[in-house]
């Protein structure tokens, strides 16, 4: 397992000389909003809402760093095989393998799904089932979330019956889902005010890799639940990055997906135009896997997109919410994405084609609908 912790924004040979809280502050913000009491570890009454066994801790600078709410948090403990029952909502392909791996490592589990159906083979497998994520929260140290999008994973986070209603001092909350920086920050807020902790971990890598235990968690929030949830994470994955406050996570896998899901059209129309110039796709599969720009995700996906078949492993729909997001931070932050904008339209015209459940590489069925629409025009005039 590659642990690599690296707070946002800082080169790795500038890390080990950086110590003081205030160099380490967020990116965005010139200062700590925090008062000057807590930098000096003065004790600081806590300001909670939520009825809680108030704590003996103090404040001190490490709170300081993350600009965190002022709020008691019990000591966390360590998540271990045998010791701690996890949760897990959001069984879909992804949430299954991962649960699995869970339970399989010897973790007791309690999960939950919107469609119940979905929980029954984990059930069989030695799962809890439980019927609202707060049971699931209220029954487990540690909940995972694993959901569609943002609106999904603010919902079940949020809602009556939500996840943050089961919370308390000592639990953690990991959203493992793809979601926007600003998503993840209100929940990770919403975590705080009840006095537990949040770490945000979507994933790279898809179903195989799941399966396979060899997820990418691209985390950030609470440091000390990424080192409590380090053997979860290491069950389900091969390497974890702690990347700093809460948004760098979000953002990194933006980052990265926006570059798969261009990658995944030009591939697409690359294919295309050598059918169309009356070369073998399998050949172009075989030279593009042996040069420069050779992918394992070219390799796995080229031979069912020349046999013209998706089985979904990563849905389509969920790569066109990822590029949509990463155009939305784009726009927020001033850099332009032509690239991702073109692959999005195609995703969109693939969505609108009812491919959305179908495997992200059905966008190869919006370029053959375009190559038709080129050969129809022309056809025309
Ligand atoms: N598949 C992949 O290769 C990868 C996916 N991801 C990301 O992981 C997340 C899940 O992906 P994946 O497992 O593939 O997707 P699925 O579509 O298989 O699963 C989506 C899950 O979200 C739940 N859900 C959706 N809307 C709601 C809602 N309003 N309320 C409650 N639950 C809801 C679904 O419940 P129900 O079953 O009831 O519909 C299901 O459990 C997404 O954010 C995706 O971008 C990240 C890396 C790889
Ligand atoms: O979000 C989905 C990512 C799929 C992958 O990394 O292969």
């Amino acid at each position: 397992m590659t642990l690599a912790i690296r707070p946002q924004g800082v080169a790795p040979a500038a890390l080990a000389s950086r110590t003081a809280p205030s160099s380490i502050l967020p990116r965005g913000k010139s200062s700590c909003d925090m008062t000057r009491s807590l930098h000096n570890s003065v004790p600081t009454p806590c300001t909670s809402a939520i009825p809680h066994v108030p704590c003996r801790r103090t404040f001190n600078a490490l709170d300081c760093r993350s600009c965190r709410p002022l709020i008691c948090r019990a000591t966390i403990t360590e998540a271990a095989p045998g010791k701690t029952v996890l949760g897990f909502v959001g069984i879909g392909i992804m949430g299954l393998a991962m649960t699995r791996n869970l339970l399989k490592a010897g973790f007791e589990v309690v999960v939950w799904n919107r469609n119940s159906e979905k929980c029954k083979p984990l059930e069989q497998e030695g799962a809890r089932v439980a019927a609202s994520p707060r049971e699931v929260a209220a029954a487990a140290t540690y909940t995972f979330a694993m959901l569609s999008d943002p609106e999904a994973a603010l919902d079940v986070a949020l809602r009556g019956d939500g996840v943050v209603a089961g919370l308390a001092p000592g639990k953690g909350y990991i959203d493992v889902s793809t979601v926007d920086a600003e998503t993840s920050r209100n929940i990770a807020a919403a975590v705080r005010a009840a006095g537990a902790t949040f770490l945000e971990a979507p994933v790279s890598g898809s179903k195989g890799p799941a399966e396979q235990g060899k997820l990418i968690f691209l985390t950030a929030g609470d440091q000390e639940l990424f080192t409590a949830v380090a053997a979860p994470l290491d069950v389900m994955g091969k390497a974890k990055f702690y990347l700093g406050t809460e948004g760098a996570g979000a953002n990194m896998k933006l980052v990265v997906n926006m570059v798969m899901g261009a990658m995944m059209t030009s591939f697409a129309e690359g294919l295309a135009l050598a059918d169309k110039v009356g070369l073998r796709q399998q050949d172009v599969i075989e030279v593009v896997g042996l040069g420069a720009i050779a992918a394992p995700m070219f390799a796995l996906k080229g031979p069912t997109m020349a046999a013209r078949t998706y089985n979904p492993a990563f849905p389509l729909k969920h790569q066109q919410k990822d590029l949509r997001l990463a155009l939305a931070l784009g726009d927020e932050v001033e850099q332009p994405l032509p690239m991702a904008a073109a692959a999005n339209a195609l995703y969109i015209a693939a969505r609108r084609q009812g491919l959305g459940d179908m495997d992200f590489s059905a966008v190869m069925e919006a370029v053959a609908v375009q190559q038709q629409a080129a050969v129809n025009e022309k056809g025309q005039q």
